[in-house]
């Protein structure tokens, strides 16, 4: 498959196609993480509809309008159109409305937090043109924006003059794990794991990764050079979506660097309880941290014991392999940086490799177990790495992760003692099964026979 090719968002066409054959008005809202893909889905949607795709800018708000309005009147072929001097925004749209009378149009305006931020009132003046003309007619409006922070709390919040008129909106998210291969074809199962514990499913991250070279030169030439795009991308994402960046790096550090705790985050930052709890809330809004409890935790235990991680894999790599590393860096020294780092990244893929196994998509894929509830499990020192419960059904599934290849000895010890772990869960009677998934396991045919439920890589089955 050529690299170009559209991967996926399947769900996501789906959702905006559904919105077209409405074929009433529509107001969309879509949004996401930079480079997440979100320009691409829309032209991929609109391709074949008649459309009008405007990207917002930097340039002052007039300037915009009029971009804007060169955009429509080349859509309705009327040259007179660009003409007329429109005021505001919402003059411009009815106006247009008023010319394609029954016509389906998509009219796309891309990096809307930008038009915003330019000019305030634009958001009422899209709430007039909205509830004066553009509802009553067929117009399929998609807001799109990268600023999470904007998208919800100017466009989606209640505060926004938008709310309650949006038909629908979607957060778009990383490309399944199922379908990275389809960047990097020929890719060994191993390294496609490896590749998304660096990058995830950042459609543009996957793309600076190039089919010819080798995993490590590819860690080495698109993320640890000085230079390559994924160098500085995450301190270049972090400054323009974050008022105190230095605050926030040093969160993101310790958290990379192992503290998961609240209380150990705040000793290895320094900073004031209440500030880091606030700044822990916009990452974890801004789906970059993630706060973990026990799967068995009840309300009053899960305010307080909370684990946090780096929920973006860039992230995570970054904070892990290239701050820490910058001078080493920054002299030229990548390939002796990651050398180095080996060890220490078969450490941080096991954590990965948790996570990725622990998404509901590719647990249910893997063991087609179905669970009402999934997540880690911990009391008093001892540690599940996954706990899948049916509540339904009372059946509970125990599940060891581990980024090693095992032998058979090995595995069966690993399975004894999370057998004995289980019982510290206090399922009664419930049945319970365990399980293991590892990078490779030996006589895992053995052991599946034996009635434990044994998983590896041979059993990732990845399109590419
Ligand atoms: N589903 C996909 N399959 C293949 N390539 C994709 C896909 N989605 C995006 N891309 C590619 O990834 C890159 C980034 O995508 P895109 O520009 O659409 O992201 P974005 O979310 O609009 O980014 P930004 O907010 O930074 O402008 C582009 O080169 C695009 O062609």
């Amino acid at each position: 498959m050529s690299r170009q090719t559209f991967v996926d968002r399947e769900r996501e066409l789906e959702f905006l196609e559904k919105g077209y054959r409405s074929d009433k008005a529509e107001l969309l809202i879509v949004y996401g993480r930079r480079r997440i893909g979100k320009t691409e889905l829309l032209l991929q949607f609109a391709r074949d509809k008649p459309h009008v795709y405007f990207l917002a800018t930097e340039k002052p708000y007039h300037e915009n309008l009029r971009e804007l309005q060169k955009l429509l009147s080349e859509f309705l072929g009327d040259e007179l159109f660009s003409r007329i001097s429109f005021h505001d925004i919402d003059e411009l749209l009815m106006a247009f409305v008023e010319r394609v009378r029954d016509e389906r149009v998509v009219l796309v305006i891309d990096e809307f937090p930008l038009l915003i931020e330019r000019y305030r009132p634009v958001l009422s003046l899209l709430q007039r043109a909205w509830d004066l003309k553009l509802s009553k007619g067929r117009i399929m409006l998609i807001l799109c924006g990268s600023s999470v922070s904007a998208m919800e709390t100017e466009v989606l919040g209640y505060k926004s003059p938008l709310y309650g008129r949006r038909t629908g909106q979607w957060r778009l998210t990383e490309i399944p794990f199922f379908h990275i291969g389809e960047f990097l074809p020929g890719y060994p199962i191993e390294d496609l794991v490896k590749v998304w514990g660096v990058v995830g499913g950042i459609p543009a991250y996957l793309l600076k990764f190039e089919p010819r070279k080798d995993f490590n030169e590819n860690v080495v030439d698109n993320v640890l050079s000085k230079g390559a795009f994924l160098y500085e991308e995450a301190e270049i994402l972090l400054r323009e979506e974050l008022r105190e960046p230095a605050n926030y790096f040093a969160i993101l550090e310790a958290i990379a660097g192992g503290r998961s705790r609240f209380g150990e985050i705040v000793n290895a930052t320094g900073l004031d309880k209440s500030l880091v709890s606030k700044y822990l809330s916009v990452l974890q809004r801004l789906g970059i941290v993630r706060r973990e409890v026990s799967v068995t935790a009840t309300a009053k235990e899960a305010s307080k014991r909370g684990l946090y991680s780096i929920d973006d894999n860039y992230f995570s790599f970054w904070f892990r392999y290239v701050l820490p590393n910058r001078s080493y860096l920054e002299a030229g020294l990548a390939k002796d940086v990651w050398k180095r780092s080996q060890k220490d990244f078969n450490t941080y893929m096991g954590s990965a490799f948790e996570r990725l196994v622990g998404s509901p998509e590719v647990f249910i894929e893997l063991t087609g177990f179905h669970f009402t509830k999934l997540g880690r499990w911990w009391h008093k020192g001892e540690e599940i790495d996954l706990l899948a419960l049916n509540e339904r059904e009372k059946k509970a599934l125990f599940v060891e992760v581990k980024w090693k290849d095992l032998s058979e000895r090995e595995a069966r010890g690993i399975l004894r003692d999370l057998e004995r772990k289980g019982e510290l869960v206090g399922l009664e009677d419930w049945k319970k099964y365990c399980g293991l998934i590892a990078r490779k396991v030996d006589g895992k045919e053995r052991l599946n026979a034996e009635g434990w439920q044994v998983w590896d890589l041979a059993d990732f089955k990845v399109p590419s």
